[in-house]
């Protein structure tokens, strides 16, 4: 099949528990709860997406014709060096096109492969990170996980809603807006009132890399 990328780059996870691991990010196009335009927001399901996964514009993006051609890109991005190269699969939502003919061509190249996932598909078998960040409205399918990580303040997606779900952290990432700092305040006061609960900054934004 043919892949649709927006852009693929070598950065560091800025967010979650793999926060300043080096990796290699693909973001692939299009998503399911969103359009991608400005003039949808408004009416979409996810409202407050902060990246641009439209169209195959980016550095390193294009529609790429197999697994083979992919992967190639892919792996050359990865400094020449004994460590296993760390992928990280975003979007837009990657479930839409990650399949398990892409994943079995990394794992046949030594790739570890982490997703960042909306969680309103099932996660193919095979991945060696899952992170769920679920939309307030919209179903969650992907209910287990490395980890969750939920974009907070969400009125209609609280913390405790998720608790009970089988992953092994729960963080949450302040909404990025332009009450950035009021979210990032009510989201520490929460951390500390319930511990299962870890701060996730957009470490990347502060940084101003990638
Ligand atoms: C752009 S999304 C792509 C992956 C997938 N579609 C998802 O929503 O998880 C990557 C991460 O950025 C988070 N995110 C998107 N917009 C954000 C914002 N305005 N503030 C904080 N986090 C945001 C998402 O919740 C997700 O964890
Ligand atoms: N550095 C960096 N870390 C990230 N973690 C998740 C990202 C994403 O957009 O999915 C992201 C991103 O775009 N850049
Ligand atoms: S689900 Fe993810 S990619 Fe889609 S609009 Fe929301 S934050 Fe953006
Ligand atoms: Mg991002």
């Amino acid at each position: 099949m043919t892949y649709h990328l927006k852009e693929m780059f070598y950065s560091l996870q800025g967010e979650g528990a793999q926060v300043g691991r080096p990796a290699i990010f693909c973001r692939f196009t299009g998503c399911n709860l969103w359009s991608g335009r400005e003039v949808d927001r408004a009416q979409a399901k996810c409202r407050f997406c902060d990246t641009d996964f439209r169209g195959t514009n980016g550095i390193n993006g294009g529609r790429y014709a197999d697994v083979d051609a992919l992967v190639q890109k892919i792996c050359a991005l990865w400094p020449n060096t004994a460590v296993r190269p760390y992928i990280i699969c975003t979007g837009g939502e990657p479930l839409l096109q990650l399949d398990a003919a892409l994943i079995a061509a990394l794992r046949q190249r030594e790739c570890e492969i982490a997703v960042e996932t909306n969680g309103t598909l099932p996660a193919p078998a095979g991945l060696n990170w899952i992170c769920v960040s679920p939309k307030a409205g919209a179903p969650l399918r992907q209910t287990s996980g490395d980890e969750l990580k939920l974009v907070y303040p969400q009125y209609a997606a609280l913390p405790e809603q998720f608790t009970g779900l089988a992953f092994r952290y729960f963080f949450l990432q302040p909404l990025a807006d332009a009450n950035c700092a009021a979210h990032t305040a009510q989201a520490i006061d929460y951390c500390k009132s319930h511990p299962q609960w870890r701060l996730s900054i957009q470490t990347h934004k502060l940084l101003d890399i990638p």
